[in-house]
């Protein structure tokens, strides 16, 4: 019988990726991957209107371009016949949701709303929802919400009902010409099936589906008198199980990907939650950190805790029988990014030129060259504000320790300790809560730089693992793929077929240990002074740049 393969397509922040996988054992054939043409819109629209602070919008077609490009591009590259190909799997990060006609058109494809910023796809780091997200809480606080510390207490402004409270806030006609309500991970399935489902992951995570139901008409109405049906009028309140099918790609769909009509489309999955069984982790104390533009830490638990600062904990959520916990930082290698279009002078990139590396290498190289210390930096990860343990998008970023004598590489090496520094305040928070971590596993585009990776090891004090494949959500996806289309009877048997993972990769060197473990307390020391209330002066910074 000739092998079968699988469809993962991974809709990352800054682009989507595409993998055909074998699904005998999960050997991957063929990738494709399309940048997003319009990457991230944080300052204006497509037709120039300007964005306010912290907005960062998203455009449809990118997605389309996706399945357009990225899909056809990863067969040819594979030379799997579409005939072979039984199922295709998607991940999208979230919580990156969209309002759409009852047909799912995007608002904003309609030329009469395309100049209104809340006709857009908010991203999940679009930040300018806080001050609804500060509402959810407040009120969920005051009402005793039994969900509220399943979400380590706070709503994230990047969740779900922050940004659509926020649309209906500053833009009422934009809410009520929303007929739908959707993540960008269902709206790209619909695209694909022409059928509208809504999957268990996002609703759990994002848009606080707890105990079988959202909350109640009279929570959203105490929020706005005009919030509370926003579940009965634009969402769907049946939710479409994880390896479940969602329907089957429609004539249409084949003509974009070149894949077969009828073949079978998985329910879609976030991006971080699916790359657990690529891993091949589907049993619980192994954390797997995937490390992009921001990290998300997902990890798998046998009972429920409630673990303070933690985005949320969904059972089933990432695999049948198990407490799906998810932290995660904001801002990772977004912050080294920053860094590299903004603070590096001409010469490093120069000579990057002339070399032919990338910043990033050449940063890499030169500041991996140091001793722990030797800079006398300490910076807090909070660029892009803090998501876990403390939850608030305005808190920012800091470095102590800058002289005269501070270089680049100094830098570039204290942000990504820095990061590294927020993770180990995310492993020890949940073991201090009751959920353990024994081993913790590196997936994402950052495990390319060792110089992190070998940090990460000597600030946890625990070995790293690495999840080798370049696209595991993609992969994870494809096991979805997988299951939906029944060649595996649930995603357990997928992962012991298909994960793969290369354990202890990194392992901690004890004299940098001890050295991190006292810049860790310094780091801690400024952690709770700027970040639990000690001194508000980041919040008042914030507060200036808003109101000009
Ligand atoms: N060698 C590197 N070291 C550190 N950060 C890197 C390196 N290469 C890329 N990055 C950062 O990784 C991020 C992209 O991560 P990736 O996983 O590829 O995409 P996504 O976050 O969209 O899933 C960007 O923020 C980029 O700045
Ligand atoms: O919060 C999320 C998952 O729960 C986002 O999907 C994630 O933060 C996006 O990160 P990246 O751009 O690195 O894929």
């Amino acid at each position: 019988m000739a092998e079968r393969y699988a469809v993962g397509v991974d809709f990352g922040s800054e682009s989507g990726r595409a993998v055909i996988v074998r699904v005998s054992d999960g050997a991957v054939l063929g990738e494709g991957v399309t940048p997003y043409a319009h990457v991230v819109m944080d300052r204006t629209l497509p037709t120039e209107e300007k964005l306010g602070k912290e907005w960062a919008l998203q455009h449809p077609q990118d997605y389309l371009d996706v399945f357009q490009q990225a899909v056809p591009a990863a067969l040819k590259a594979s030379g799997v016949f579409p005939d072979d190909v039984i199922g295709i799997g998607i991940d999208f990060t979230a919580c990156t949701m969209m309002p759409t006609t009852a047909d799912g058109t995007p608002l904003c494809f309609l030329p009469e709303y395309a100049r209104r910023p809340h006709a857009w796809v908010k991203l999940w780091k679009h930040h300018a929802s806080q001050p609804q997200a500060d509402r959810i809480n407040a009120l969920a606080e005051g009402r005793g919400e039994f969900w509220l510390p399943r979400y380590g207490g706070k709503q994230s402004s990047e969740w779900f009902f922050a940004k659509a409270l926020q649309i209906l806030e500053e833009d009422p006609e934009m809410y009520g010409a929303s007929e739908r309500l959707i993540e960008a991970a269902d709206w790209v399935v619909w695209q694909l099936t022409g059928v509208e489902t809504r999957n268990a992951c996002t609703a759990g995570y994002k848009a606080i589906h707890q105990d079988g139901h959202f909350p109640d008409q009279g929570y959203f109405a105490e929020l706005h008198p005009d919030f509370a049906d926003v579940v009965q009028t634009r969402m769907k309140e049946d939710l479409a199980p994880l390896g479940g099918k969602a329907g089957e790609l429609t004539p249409r769909a084949a003509g974009w990907t070149g894949l077969k009509p009828g073949t079978a489309i998985a329910v879609a999955n976030v991006d971080a939650h699916v790359t657990l069984p690529a891993a091949g982790v589907t049993e619980p104390g192994r954390l797997v950190a995937i490390m992009g533009t921001s990290t998300c830490h997902v990890l798998l638990g046998d009972t429920l805790r409630e673990v303070p600062g933690m985005c949320g904990v969904v059972p089933g959520g990432v695999v049948p029988g198990l407490y799906g916990y998810e932290a995660g930082q904001s801002g990772v290698g977004d912050i080294f990014a920053w860094f590299v279009k903004n603070g590096v002078p001409p010469e490093y990139h120069e000579q990057a030129k002339r070399e032919g590396i990338n910043l990033h290498a050449l940063l890499e190289r030169e500041a991996s060259t140091q001793a722990p210390g030797e800079h006398g930096l300490v910076a807090l990860d909070w660029i892009n504000g803090n998501r876990s343990v403390l939850v608030d998008a305005n808190l920012s970023g800091m470095i102590l320790g800058l002289t005269l004598g501070t270089r680049a590489p100094d830098i570039y090496r204290a942000l990504i300790e820095a990061t590294a520094y927020g993770t180990r305040v995310i492993v020890e928070n949940f073991e201090g809560s009751g959920v353990p971590v024994n081993e913790i596993v590196i997936s994402g585009g950052l495990k390319r730089n060792r110089m992190l990776m070998q940090i990460y090891a000597d600030v946890t004090g625990r070995p790293l693992s690495v999840l080798d494949v370049e696209q595991g959500p993609a992969v994870g996806s494809a096991m979805h793929a997988a299951v939906a289309a029944g060649e595996y009877p649930d995603i357990f048997a997928a992962a012991k077929c298909m994960g793969k993972v290369r354990r202890e990769a990194f392992v901690p060197d004890a004299k940098n240990q001890r050295t991190y473990d006292r810049l860790y307390g310094e780091y801690v020391s400024l952690h709770d002074y700027f970040g639990r209330g000690a001194n508000e002066v980041m919040h008042r910074l914030k507060a200036m740049r808003r109101a000009d």
